[in-house]
C-alpha cells in the first residue's frame, strides 16, 4: 500500500502480513511512515494505491466487519478528558457491543491494576495511568488484531516491563496477532518475531530480531537501527550507491 500526501509519499509500495499469535514491529525513524500505515490499517486514511486485507477480507469493503475484531492504542489518541475511565470503558464496551460489559471492565481493571483509577476524571490521571487506562481500552473487545503505537511511551521502567509481560501474555493466552510502532529498541527485540525497518515510506529491510542482529554483525537492534537509519549496509551487501537489498526486493516482490 501507499498513501501519498500531496507530494509527500509519507508510505511508499510496503507489503506485509502478520500472522494469528505474532508480533511485528515496524521501526523507523521519525516520519518513516508508522502512525500513517497503522492509520492506514484502522481505516482513518484510505491508501492512495494499494489494498489491505484483514482476516482475510479486504477493508475497504467490510470495514464494519473487521474493525469489531482489532483494537489500537496510541499516546497521541487520548481517552476523553472530562469522563471517568469506567464511563469511557463502557462507552468503548458499546461500541463494540459487548453483553458483558461490567465484567470485562472489572476483569481489566483488575488486570492491568486500574480499580483505584476507574472512577476518576481520566483528564486528572498522570501520562502513564492514562497509557494504562488505554490499554484497557484496547483490549476491552478481546481484539485478534491489536496496533499499538508506542505502547510504553511515558511509563517508567518498571511499569513499562509489567505492560510488556502483560502483553506477551495476553498474545499467549488469545493468539492475538500485534502490530507494534515503537522507538524502543529493547522493547521491539523482546517482543517482535519480525522487525520491518521503515525509512521514508519504504521497507528497507526486515527480519527476525536475531537475523537483522547477525546480519549487521551487531550487539542490540538500536545499532542495527542507527545503521540502517544512516544507510549503512549489513555485511556482505552491496557496496553503496548502488540499490539497498532490501529496498529492491521489497518494491519488486511486495507492493
Ligand atoms: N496529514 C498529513 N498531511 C501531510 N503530510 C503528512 C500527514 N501525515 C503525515 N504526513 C507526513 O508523512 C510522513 C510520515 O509521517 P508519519 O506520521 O507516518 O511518520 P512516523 O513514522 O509515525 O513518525 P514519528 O516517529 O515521528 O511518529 C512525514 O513526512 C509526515 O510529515
Amino acid at each position: 500500500m501507499a498513501k501519498h500526501f500531496r507530494e509527500v509519499a509519507a508510505v511508499d509500495g510496503v507489503s506485509f502480513s502478520v500472522r494469528p499469535g505474532e508480533t511485528v514491529a515496524l521501526l523507523g525513524g521519525n516520519g518513516a511512515g508508522k502512525t500513517t500505515t497503522i492509520s492506514m490499517l484502522l481505516g482513518l486514511l484510505k491508501p492512495t494505491r494499494g489494498s489491505i486485507r484483514l482476516f482475510g477480507l479486504d477493508l475497504a469493503r467490510y470495514r464494519h466487519k473487521v474493525l469489531g475484531r482489532m483494537n489500537f492504542s496510541s499516546p497521541y489518541v487520548d481517552l476523553p478528558h472530562r469522563l471517568t475511565l469506567r464511563q469511557n470503558l463502557m462507552v468503548f464496551a458499546k461500541l463494540y457491543g459487548l453483553a458483558d460489559a461490567r465484567a470485562r471492565i472489572a476483569e481489566l481493571a483488575k488486570a492491568l491494576e486500574l480499580d483505584a483509577l476507574l472512577d476518576r476524571r481520566v483528564g486528572s490521571l498522570s501520562a502513564g495511568q492514562k497509557t494504562r487506562g488505554a490499554l484497557a481500552k484496547a483490549l476491552i473487545n478481546r481484539p485478534e488484531l491489536l496496533l499499538l503505537d508506542e505502547p510504553t511511551a511515558s511509563l517508567d521502567p518498571d511499569t513499562a516491563d509489567w505492560v510488556r509481560h502483560y502483553l506477551e501474555r495476553y498474545q499467549q493466552e488469545t493468539r492475538c496477532a500485534i502490530l507494534l510502532a515503537s522507538h524502543n529498541m529493547g522493547e521491539v527485540e523482546r517482543l517482535a518475531g519480525q522487525v520491518l525497518m521503515l525509512r521514508q515510506g519504504k521497507i528497507v529491510d526486515s527480519g527476525s530480531p536475531d537475523d537483522l542482529l547477525f546480519r549487521y554483525s551487531r550487539q542490540n537492534l538500536e545499532e542495527v537501527f542507527l545503521d540502517i537509519a544512516r544507510d549503512r549496509r549489513a555485511a556482505g551487501e552491496v557496496a553503496p550507491g548502488k540499490p539497498n537489498r532490501g529496498e529492491s526486493s521489497h518494491s519488486e516482490e511486495r507492493a
